[in-house]
């Protein structure tokens, strides 16, 4: 994979954008019938900012971001874009069905055209290396080809909230530190706000500025240096979040503090 220079041709984004709310939820709870997904949600988004979203199976990762890309509805709660949004969107799984013929090319040509020029699209093609697999069938990709044809497809769109659910998931190592990198270092162009759901807790404890953990509600905020003191931290993911954690399902009561 290429590293090209940045095409930019808009100002550095101010570092002020961070103070910039981009999207609010406020009190957000998500029920199916007698079910709790999700209870008490408040999140702030800032423009331009990242926020890595982390939290053991099952809760309620994926519901918060359908909730946000506007799929369901919150049962209790709002939420509230301050400008309008441009989402983007690189899911966890992708299947497709294996009579449907989908080729690169079909996929990536879904995109605004007008959202880029010519010369920041070739950027995004040359340096997720896109160019020699446009012509094939998605079907036929292996799991990192895949991940960057639906990096790309999200980023043709020029979105201002990227949401990236798992974007490692079944990559080798070092496209892994390939991919962390390049969403690190997206240019002026491509710059925006990222929700990334992680379950790699040792990325996100170094390379995050701020991450929220989950467990149906909000157990606990912050940065990372934060949040490794933070009791409900440890008591979900132990001292040992250098290592694959192991979730403790006894380690949370699942409720949200004004439940308890
Ligand atoms: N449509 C649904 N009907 C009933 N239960 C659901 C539905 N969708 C999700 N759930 C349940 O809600 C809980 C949260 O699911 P969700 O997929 O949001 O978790 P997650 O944090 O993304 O999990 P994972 O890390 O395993 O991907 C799970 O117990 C799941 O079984």
């Amino acid at each position: 994979m290429n590293a090209s220079k940045s095409p930019s041709n808009q100002p550095s984004a101010a570092s002020t954008d961070i103070k910039r709310p981009l999207l609010s939820l406020h009190n957000v709870s998500y029920h199916i019938g007698q079910q709790r997904l999700l209870s008490h949600i408040d999140i702030d988004i800032a423009v331009n900012e990242t926020v890595s979203l982390i939290g053991p199976n099952g809760a309620g990762k994926s519901t918060l971001v359908k909730l946000i890309l506007g799929l369901i509805e919150p049962t209790k709660g709002s939420i509230k874009a301050h400008e309008p949004l441009q989402l983007g969107y690189v899911p966890q799984r992708f299947a497709i069905p294996p009579i449907l013929p989908l080729r690169v090319s079909d996929l990536l040509g879904q995109a605004n055209k007008k959202r880029l020029t010519a010369k920041q699209r070739q950027f995004i093609f040359d340096n997720l290396s896109l160019t020699h697999l446009l012509s094939r069938q998605m079907l036929h990709l292996s799991g990192g080809e895949t991940q960057r044809v639906l990096l790309a497809r999200a980023l043709l769109d020029k979105p201002n909230l990227l949401i990236l659910d798992e974007p490692m998931q079944g990559l080798d190592p070092d496209t892994e530190v390939w991919l962390y990198q390049f969403i690190d270092e997206l240019p002026d162009f491509l710059r925006c706000a990222m929700l990334v759901v992680s379950h790699d807790l040792h990325w996100v404890m170094r390379g995050s500025r701020r991450v929220i953990c989950l467990n149906k509600h909000i157990c606990c905020e912050g940065r990372p240096s934060e949040l490794a003191i933070s009791t409900e931290f440890q008591k979900l993911f132990g001292h040992h979040y250098e290592q694959p954690y192991v979730h403790q399902p006894h380690a949370c009561e699942h409720h949200a503090p004004s439940e308890l």
